[in-house]
């Protein structure tokens, strides 16, 4: 279970033994006085038992004193500082690593994850694994470390006796290894259900405005409630069967005090053993079991955060897409031969036997019936996902070849649904080229006709907008998109559903902007308006993921089926 957590990061690795290093000095330390009462006693019994009074050296002892205490002071503020400080700072940088892990994943990756769940573990598994990591794993290892060299020590001192203090510890250790799968699995569920019941609230505060419309926000909550419901149960179910588990290891932990107690009595009286030697056993045992009390005590919050490093060393095993870094392509067609793909691994195919060329310089169009994997072909072209099988080719170069980011560089892309970042206006329009200059994005957003919005808001292009863009009309939110890909002057430019929410004397503007963008560039479009795409060089047709025609729209016409009734029935 310990490998787990350390094996959640090599930082945290080496901040916790470093910790549990100090921890076991400061142990050691704190040993001495058990050493100097031991001393003392030996002492005031043997000049006792030779002279009938007892000797004390006050003054060495009093230096002695001063000289611990000082020393234990230095090495808890060493420890305190690796264990909590560390632990503090490691916790940042886990959550920096984390977010960058993600930045590095394949849209498969999200896709499968549900966005909360992902916060979820940036925040909150995180927090949970730096309490832990900082208390209980530190003080388990550091504790043992402590013991180990006790046992070495009092071995000199008493066999039999050193026998007697360690005798309950493979019985406690039975007993928490039970606890962990015992209530492993329990925590497992319960935060199946906490996740699902904020993926609920999640999507209830998002459709509030749906739900009244529709008269289901009842029902709607009902569901929520009982999903709610569900977890009560769970929960004493898992306080229940942890707790079990933890109070049997904690008890048999104090009995071991017990032990020591009721033999260390046996063989003082059988002359065995000094009393000097049963009282340091005594003062031992108090000292070797407290830091594993202290863990056992804590071991609910152990085995609910191993959970937690679970889901984090998911994401962080997660295969990165990787590729070359350095793109030399010869154009900027792109091809597609025979590719095969589907969104679930053996799951049903939504692209079959795909191919086609969309050239340099020339329109391409994607039409086909909705659901005919039009948005998927796109999404695989710029890498968003990896193609099953066939060779998609980008500049004469296989895309799986090249690293996503250097790759995305390519492209000018302007999706179906468009995320605006609650920033102004201004830096909205940036996220296309962050390097470009003022004049740059005013021009970008007079090409995609934002102006007339951009001039009527309170500070122009300062404008703050709200959460994703709320206080746009959809319009206006995909031409800020279409701003953003005019700014980047990618040399591949992918339209998805660009000009949807669009009135049509807008469209009519965005379009011949469009063109000058487009010039001499390989352009990729979906529209479902064939008014729109008659005029390109190639239409590609997809009917249930396969290409049924390929040609112009008068050759189409009159060679292609589906794509002659998607027109009569749009003319009509
Ligand atoms: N992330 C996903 N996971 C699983 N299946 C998906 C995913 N995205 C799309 N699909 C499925 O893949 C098929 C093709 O979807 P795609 O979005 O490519 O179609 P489309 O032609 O662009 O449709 P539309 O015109 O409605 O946007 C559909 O059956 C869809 O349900």
């Amino acid at each position: 279970m310990l490998k787990k957590f350390l094996n959640v990061s090599k930082n945290t690795r080496i901040a916790v033994y470093k910790a549990s290093a100090w921890l076991a000095v400061f142990q050691l330390i704190a040993m001495v006085p058990l050493v100097m009462i031991y001393k003392c006693i030996s002492k005031m019994l043997e000049s006792y038992a030779n002279q009938g009074t007892f000797e004390t050296s006050l003054i060495l002892q009093i230096i002695a004193g001063t000289v611990i205490v000082i020393s234990m002071y230095f090495a808890y503020r060493k420890m305190y500082k690796m264990k909590y400080i560390n632990a503090a700072s490691e916790n940042l940088n886990m959550r920096m690593d984390l977010a960058d892990k993600l930045r590095r994943l394949p849209e498969s990756f999200l896709s499968k994850h549900d966005l909360s769940d992902l916060t979820s573990t940036i925040m909150d598994d995180i927090g949970i694994i730096e309490g832990v990591l900082a208390n209980q794993v530190t003080e388990f290892i550091g504790g043992m470390l402590g013991i180990l060299i006790t046992v070495c020590a009092l071995f000199f001192v008493n066999v039999k006796m050193t026998l007697a203090l360690f005798a309950v510890l493979p019985f406690a250790a039975l007993a928490m290894a039970l606890c962990d799968p015992i209530s492993g699995k329990t925590h497992q569920k319960n935060r199946d259900i906490k996740v699902s019941i904020s993926e609920r609230i999640q999507e209830y505060l998002e459709n509030i405005k749906i739900l009244k419309a529709s008269g289901n926000i009842e029902d709607y909550q009902k569901k929520l409630w009982r999903t709610m419901g569900r977890l009560v149960p769970r929960l004493v179910l898992f306080e229940f069967l942890s707790g079990m588990s933890i109070s049997t290891a904690y008890n048999l932990l104090r009995m071991g005090i017990g032990v020591v107690a009721m033999v260390g009595a046996n063989l003082l009286v059988k002359g065995e053993i000094s009393a000097s030697v049963y009282l340091i056993f005594m003062l031992a045992s108090v000292w070797v079991y407290e830091p594993l009390s202290y863990t056992c005590e804590h071991l609910g919050a152990v085995i609910s955060s191993k959970v937690a490093a679970n889901r984090i060393r998911h994401i962080m095993d997660y295969p990165e897409q990787t590729g070359s870094e350095v793109l030399a392509p010869s154009n900027y067609d792109i091809q597609f031969k025979n590719v095969d793909f589907a969104y679930k691994e053996n799951g049903e195919k939504v692209l079959s036997d795909v191919s086609f060329t969309a050239k340099q310089g020339e329109y391409t169009a994607l039409v086909g019936a909705s659901g005919s994997g039009k948005s998927t072909i796109c999404r695989l072209a710029a890498r968003f996902w990896d193609n099953d099988s066939g060779e998609i080719l980008v500049g004469g170069q296989n895309v799986k070849n090249l690293a996503p980011e250097e790759l995305f560089k390519l492209f000018s892309i302007v999706f179906q649904d468009v995320t605006l970042f609650n920033d102004t206006i201004y830096n909205n329009i940036l996220v296309g080229n962050k390097n470009a200059t003022r004049e740059q994005v005013i021009k970008a957003a007079e090409f995609a006709q934002c102006m007339p919005f951009i001039e009527k808001l309170p500070q122009g292009f300062d404008t703050v907008l709200g959460e994703n863009g709320h206080t746009l009309s959809g319009g206006e939110r995909q031409r800020l998109s279409i701003a953003r890909a005019f700014l980047k002057d990618a040399p591949i430019v992918l339209l998805d559903e660009s000009t949807a929410s669009i009135d049509p004397e807008t469209e009519t503007k965005i379009q011949s902007a469009i063109e000058k963008l487009t010039n001499g560039r390989t352009v990729l479009m979906i529209a479902h308006r064939l008014r729109s795409i008659v005029n390109c060089d190639r239409i590609i047709v997809l009917d249930e993921g396969r290409v049924v025609g390929n040609g112009t729209h008068n050759e189409l016409m009159k060679s292609c089926e589906v794509y002659k009734k998607l027109y009569t029935l749009q003319s009509e």
